[in-house]
């Protein structure tokens, strides 16, 4: 057996970077040779170019471009291979295929790494390596595209190694990971969400090579791993489809700039490019062609938190259900079979019977409604011409053109949303009057409306979409994503994250949107530790839950008589914090009111107030709303104003469960007076 002893691994680890060096040197000189060539050719042009002819030219151009790709591409491997120079691997297995002698030592690490010779190390994605995070120490096997390989483990050893010093080595052979994993987790957070290739385990992984399942939903706990799975996934997918998919062809649905920001690093770490990303509020403005000016998901959730009106939760609730979606698509073949009423037209001496018009008019019913009327013109004007035996004058025309239209009751899609509520005897759960903002509820099903009448805006270009944060999406956005999107998806959440309780989705709800999905549940959380998570189950219980075994101090509870003094208190937490050697603090309000306020109160500059309209998210102390907080995670966390007063409805659980599930390692609650009956 290769390397047996640590010593061993050590000189095999020095022979590793010596010989990475020199791929480093190597590509060095071929960036080197295509640059000069590059700079020659572009010479050549200038001072030949009166005497080029065009195609000449073109092959000039294609030469340098594929000159400019190739010195691209070898300046992207020299980054690999500068990256692997600090850790070309993280694990390894000793392989013994069936029926076969020889011992194959396979070293895994984020990328692959070849010499002359051999594959020296595997990429985390490759087929084999699969069985690093699949298998003990015995029986394993591999899928590859001619079949399943089997054989026999016989040894799994997992490394750290930073800057190229090897930190530790592990032999495990009853469950690998663990006393990795748990090294991993204790280590402390900073601005960016990091890749996990070294401790995926078992049922992450089986999440992150699924190929087939066209839409993967996956439910998870706080903590779970969700959003880091779906990264790695998206990283897989890119390695197993690479000849199919490239990065632009992929698009994150986040819930804000700052969460893009937090996970921005993961892909690019793995050696992909970043990723296209977009919020849904952008989304809904594009299909909208910005002609609405609405409230946003933000401005929703704000509303709810501020005043807790009971006209506007009954409308919410109305339009999240399952349904209302099928209520509006009811209504739509209401319209569609009652709302057309054709009349006989006279036209340049001719009559249209309305029953021809009826009939053109069911005939393109492959056709959006609203889009139907332009080809019933046509053919109307069509039939006027065949019995004229003449060319029709723009006022004969015109008069068709305006006609046709007119027969449907209305041709307005906001209208047509309207006339809906009325249809469904609920006219007071539209609340909209021209100039003012659309309420979020209504947005997407307006958009839904836009789709289904007027058809669709091209998504085609998108081959795998990622949607975080699912259970804040309703019934009706599912039904515009999975119209718009036809392609492979991952979406992901955990609805005890609901920001607004009265629309939430949960997995079961999704997959009956996409009846072809595939619901994944991950019970296991890795963040906190087991005190933050036992204590997090008495504001939203989840029996399933299953926490780290990963101590620390029990969150702290402190009440005091006034909101000076509680004000204070965040300033010790902060003087505490600075001594701690923790990187992350965030100090998590309900409102961005009362967090604004807290800023304003604690004058303290290495506070950072987090908003709305924040796109980066900074490592220190963050001084944020649950809202905002939600996907990120800090090695600490104050959550002050855990009142009663604060934190009664329901909404303000969720957002209490929410902040209490961003800490890592340690939690602190203040109060005044009376603390909130959800917590312990
Ligand atoms: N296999 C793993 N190895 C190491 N760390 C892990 C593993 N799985 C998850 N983690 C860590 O657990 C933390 C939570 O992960 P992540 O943010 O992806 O979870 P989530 O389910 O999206 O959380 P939430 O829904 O609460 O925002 C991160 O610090 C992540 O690095």
């Amino acid at each position: 057996m290769i390397n047996s002893t640590e010593r061993e691994e050590r000189e095999y680890l020095e022979e590793i970077k010596e010989k990475l060096i020199l791929a480093i040197k190597r590509v060095d000189d071929s960036v080197r040779q295509y640059s000069t060539e590059l700079r020659q050719s572009k010479q050549y042009i200038y001072e030949n170019q009166s005497g080029m002819d065009e195609a000449d030219m073109v092959a000039s151009e294609q030469s340098i471009n594929r000159m400019a790709f190739t010195g691209e591409s070898a300046v992207s491997k020299k980054r690999k291979l500068i990256k692997l120079g600090q850790s070309p691997y993280f694990g390894r297995i000793d392989f013994v295929q069936k029926n076969e002698s020889d011992t194959s030592a396979i070293y895994i690490g984020i990328y692959s790494f070849a010499d002359e010779r051999s594959n020296l190390v595997y990429d985390w994605r490759a087929p084999i390596s699969s069985m690093f995070y699949d298998f003990e120490l015995g029986e394993g096997w591999y899928k590859t595209p001619g079949g399943i390989v089997s054989g026999e483990i016989v040894l799994k050893r997992q490394y750290k190694i930073r800057e190229g010093n090897m930190e530790f080595m592990i032999e495990n052979d009853v469950n690998i990971h663990d006393d990795v994993l748990q090294k991993e987790l204790s280590k402390s957070s900073d601005d960016k969400m990091k890749n996990i290739v070294a401790t995926i385990q078992r049922d992450q992984n089986a999440v992150i090579r699924n190929e087939t399942s066209p839409v993967m939903i996956i439910q998870g706990v706080a903590g779970s791993g969700k959003t880091s799975i779906a990264l790695h996934r998206i990283a897989f997918l890119l390695y197993r489809f690479r000849e199919e998919i490239s990065s632009k062809d992929i698009l994150i649905i986040s819930p804000n700039k700052v969460f893009a920001d937090y996970i921005s690093n993961v892909l690019p770490e793995l050696g992909e490019e970043q990723i296209p990303e977009m919020g849904i509020d952008e989304l809904a403005a594009e299909l909208l062609d910005n002609k609405f000016q609405f409230q946003t998901f933000f401005e929703q959730v704000y509303t709810l938190l501020e005043h807790h009106d009971a006209g506007f939760i009954e409308r919410i609730k109305f339009k999240s259900s399952f349904e209302f979606l099928g209520k509006l698509n009811r209504y739509l073949i209401h319209i569609e079979n009652n709302y057309f009423e054709p009349t006989e037209i006279r036209v340049a001496g001719t009559v249209v019977p309305f029953p021809f018009i009826m009939e053109k008019f069911k005939a393109y019913y492959r056709i959006p409604l609203l889009k139907r009327f332009a080809e019933v013109t046509k053919d109307v004007l069509q039939f006027v011409r065949n019995n004229v035996q003449r060319k029709l004058s723009g006022g004969e025309k015109n008069k068709v053109w305006e006609a046709i239209p007119a027969m449907f009751k209305m041709n307005n899609i906001l209208d047509l949303y309207r006339d809906f509520f009325k249809w469904v005897g609920r006219p007071e759960l539209f609340r909209f009057h021209h100039g003012e903002a659309l309420e979020y509820a209504d947005v997407f099903p307006l958009i839904y409306f836009k789709i289904r009448l007027e058809g669709l805006k091209s998504y085609d270009h998108v081959k795998h979409l990622l949607i975080d944060e699912m259970q804040d999406y309703t019934a009706v956005q599912y039904a515009v994503i999975s119209r718009l999107f036809n392609c492979k998806k991952t979406i992901l959440g955990d609805v005890s994250q609901k920001v607004n309780p009265y629309s939430a989705s949960s997995a079961e709800a999704i997959e009956d949107v996409f009846p072809q999905g595939e619901v994944v549940r991950l019970f296991r959380s890795y963040r906190s530790t087991w005190e933050i998570t036992a204590f997090a189950q008495h504001i939203s219980p989840n029996p399933n839950i299953i926490p780290m075994e990963r101590h620390g101090d029990a969150p702290v509870m402190k009440g005091v008589d006034s909101n000076a003094a509680e004000v204070e208190e965040v300033r010790n937490c902060i003087k505490r914090f600075k001594e701690s050697g923790y990187r992350s603090m965030g100090i998590i309000c309900k409102t961005q009111e009362q967090a604004a306020f807290l800023h304003h109160e604690l004058k303290m500059s290495e506070v950072h107030l987090l908003s709305v309209d924040s796109t980066v998210f900074k490592e220190g102390i963050i001084l944020t709303t649950a809202h905002l907080a939600k996907g990120l995670e800090f090695d600490e966390v104050v959550v002050p104003f855990a009142s009663i007063r604060n934190y009664h409805t329901d909404v303000d659980r969720s957002m209490l469960y929410i902040a209490c599930t961003r800490a890592m390692h340690q939690l602190t609650l203040l109060f005044t007076k009376e603390k909130s009956s959800f917590l312990p």
